[in-house]
């Protein structure tokens, strides 16, 4: 069979995203190669999924036919490109689309590294473990519709898809690619606060977070602005009011504003 897809780096979102591939289809296990250093991941990936493994990323490189998806820290991607470079990439009978989600790391970068070979940069979340991601992609000098059209399939797989120029890319990622850490920073402490109130803690788990799983439902559903869902709760002189006044003291949005940019600009410093 041949290998359709090629994955550097089987980690936390390589994972996730090759297990809803194959889940949906997109993908059969025998057209899937896998790269990794540890050889307990290799193991597991192998195992769980029934897809070809091996340490050498050269390897994966030349065989994926279609698509070769970059899953590794943004610190190693020079490592990598190095290890690439000498791999007759032009000559090939079939080139395939790089897909890379290295928070930081930009097209021209990606470019330079892969010759002139189309290059996609896609920014999803831990979501897309469960199907429940968003990602936004954008799309360097050399892609066509078809390769487009692999990003988007790919990506549907594990959630919805936004296109945005890749000057927006930093900001995707402080903000949504970060994001499911501050949710579950909230989720945490929700129930840690209904704790301190005197709730059995797995009673303050569940309520923290079908909250937050329920608020998000309602809001994605009615599509109401998150203003008027707040204004809809909160009863003059009440219990909700109270509480939005001690979370504005001590800064909630701000610190929330101040996270999404934080993590931009360390985004834009890893990919310098
Ligand atoms: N974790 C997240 O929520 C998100 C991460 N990203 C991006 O995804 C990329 C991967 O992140 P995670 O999956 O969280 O990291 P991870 O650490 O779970 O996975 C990276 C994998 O790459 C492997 N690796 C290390 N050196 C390698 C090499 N030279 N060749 C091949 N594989 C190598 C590691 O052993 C590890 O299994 C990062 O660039 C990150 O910016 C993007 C969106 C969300
Ligand atoms: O923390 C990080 O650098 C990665 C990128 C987005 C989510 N995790």
């Amino acid at each position: 069979m041949t290998i359709k897809f090629g994955l550097i780096g089987g980690g936390v979102m390589g994972e996730a995203l090759l297990s809803r591939l194959i889940a949906r289809g997109i993908y059969q296990s025998s057209e899937v190669i896998v790269s990794e250093p540890l050889s307990s991941r290799l193991d597991f990936l192998k195992q769980q999924y029934g897809v070809a493994v091996t340490t050498d990323n050269s390897q994966v490189f030349t065989e994926a036919k279609e698509v070769l998806f970059l899953a590794v820290k943004p610190q190693v991607f020079s490592a990598i490109a190095q290890e690439l470079a000498n791999i007759d990439i032009l000559n090939r009978e079939h080139s395939p689309l790089i897909i890379s989600i290295l928070a930081g790391v930009p097209l021209s970068q990606l470019e330079a590294a892969f010759g002139q070979l189309p290059v996609i940069r896609a920014m999803p979340n831990t979501p897309a473990t469960v199907g429940a991601g968003v990602t936004a992609i954008c799309s360097g000098a050399y892609t066509s519709p078809k390769h487009h059209q692999i990003a988007q399939q790919i990506f549907s797989a594990v959630g919805e898809v936004v296109e945005v120029s890749e000057g927006l890319m930093d900001a995707v990622t402080g903000l949504s690619g970060s994001g499911p850490a501050y949710v579950a920073l909230l989720v945490e402490a929700l129930a840690d606060g209904g704790v301190s109130a005197g709730l059995p803690r797995a009673i303050a788990n569940q309520l923290a977070l079908q909250t937050v799983l329920g608020t998000a439902k309602l809001l994605h559903e009615t599509k109401m602005h998150p203003a008027e869902l707040k204004d809809r709760v909160t009863s003059p002189g009440g219990t909700t009011i109270a509480g939005i006044a001690k979370l504005e003291k001590a800064g909630f949005r701000s610190a929330l504003i101040e996270a999404v940019k934080a993590a931009t600009e360390r985004s834009q410093e890893l990919g310098k």
